[in-house]
């Protein structure tokens, strides 16, 4: 569907993408991941011929996409930054104005999907920050686009209306839409993504499915005990791996397991109170691959 070839573009003397290349298969959703500026928007701006780039080649099936070639994006909905909206319409005018194709069905079915039927008459001045986002969504879905780009699409949405989108976006992408979706956070793309493209100061450090970036997760186990400092300095000589934690917090591997740990803390008459588990989330994966990647200068 998409290709991307080693796209690369500077403002002035700062390159901002560094030789980025990927691609999305049809009824695939890429989520595209980066810290504030890593180049998302910049990404999305290049592929809807919005910016121009100084080197690589951008293709949707098969056609190529530049700042003076759009032919191929004919079949491209995007919602980018803040969605361009007139104050003196309604929701539904808007969708009524921006759709060449949609039946009032599909109309309906989208302003029902986004639970927007209680506003969608009203003139646009009235909406709230969320409201706005959800008619920008609303309106990148109009025309049966084959792939959609969303930037930021959670930004100002409250959690239904995040679950809203989510559920949107699953249900068009088993009919075969692709998606590119951006986001800071990798937690609220995690449960629909099939796969993350993580972007640091412009350049790809990772692109994995979300079932790797899961085998990246760190287990620990948390224990209460009699003597918490004692545990400590038995746990450490003893070779276990300890986080710094009120309790005694236990980085679990291959070699760490809990009847062994139990064992040293009763050879040495230490008593557990009280155990937990700990996952640390995706979050925490993603900032230790960019601490790996880039010394911990990400
Ligand atoms: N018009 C511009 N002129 C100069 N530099 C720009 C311009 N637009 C973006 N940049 C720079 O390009 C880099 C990438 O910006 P971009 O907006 O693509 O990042 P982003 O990942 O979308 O960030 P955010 O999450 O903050 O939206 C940043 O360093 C930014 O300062």
């Amino acid at each position: 569907m998409l290709t991307i070839n080693n796209l690369t573009k500077s403002f002035g003397k700062k390159t901002v993408l560094k030789g980025i290349d990927f691609k999305i298969s049809e009824g695939e959703i890429v989520g595209l991941v980066g810290a504030n500026g890593a180049g998302k928007t910049t990404i999305m701006k290049s592929i809807l011929g919005l910016a121009s780039y100084q080197a690589g080649e951008i293709t949707i099936d098969g056609k190529m996409v530049s700042t003076t070639s759009h032919q191929a994006l004919e079949e491209v909905g995007a919602l980018i930054e803040y969605p361009g909206i007139y104050p003196f319409l309604s929701g539904y005018d808007h969708l009524k104005l921006f759709s060449e194709n949609n039946t009032k069905e599909e109309l309906d079915e989208i302003v029902a999907d986004l639970h927007m039927t209680d506003y969608i008459n009203r003139k646009a001045k009235s909406y709230s920050l969320g409201m706005k986002q959800k008619l920008g969504i609303a309106l990148a879905l109009l025309n049966r686009p084959r792939l959609i780009i969303l930037d930021e699409p959670m930004n100002g949405l409250d959690p239904q209306a995040t679950r809203d989108v989510r559920e949107l976006v699953l249900k068009l992408s088993k009919k075969g839409t692709s998606f590119l979706i951006s986001s800071h956070i990798l937690g609220e793309l995690e449960k629909i993504v099939d796969h993350f493209i993580i972007l640091n100061k412009g350049k790809i450090i990772q692109a994995m499915s979300v079932e790797e970036l899961n085998a990246g997760h760190s287990h620990y186990v948390m224990l209460t005990t009699t003597d918490n400092e004692k545990a400590k300095e038995v746990l450490t000589a003893a070779k276990y791996e300890l986080q710094v934690d009120r309790s005694v917090k236990i980085k679990m591997s291959e070699n760490a397991d809990l009847a062994n740990i139990i064992q040293v803390l009763y050879d040495n008459k230490i008593q557990i109170n009280d155990v937990r588990h700990q996952e640390n989330d995706m979050e925490e994966s993603l900032l230790n691959l960019l601490d790996q990647k880039d010394g911990g200068k990400a």
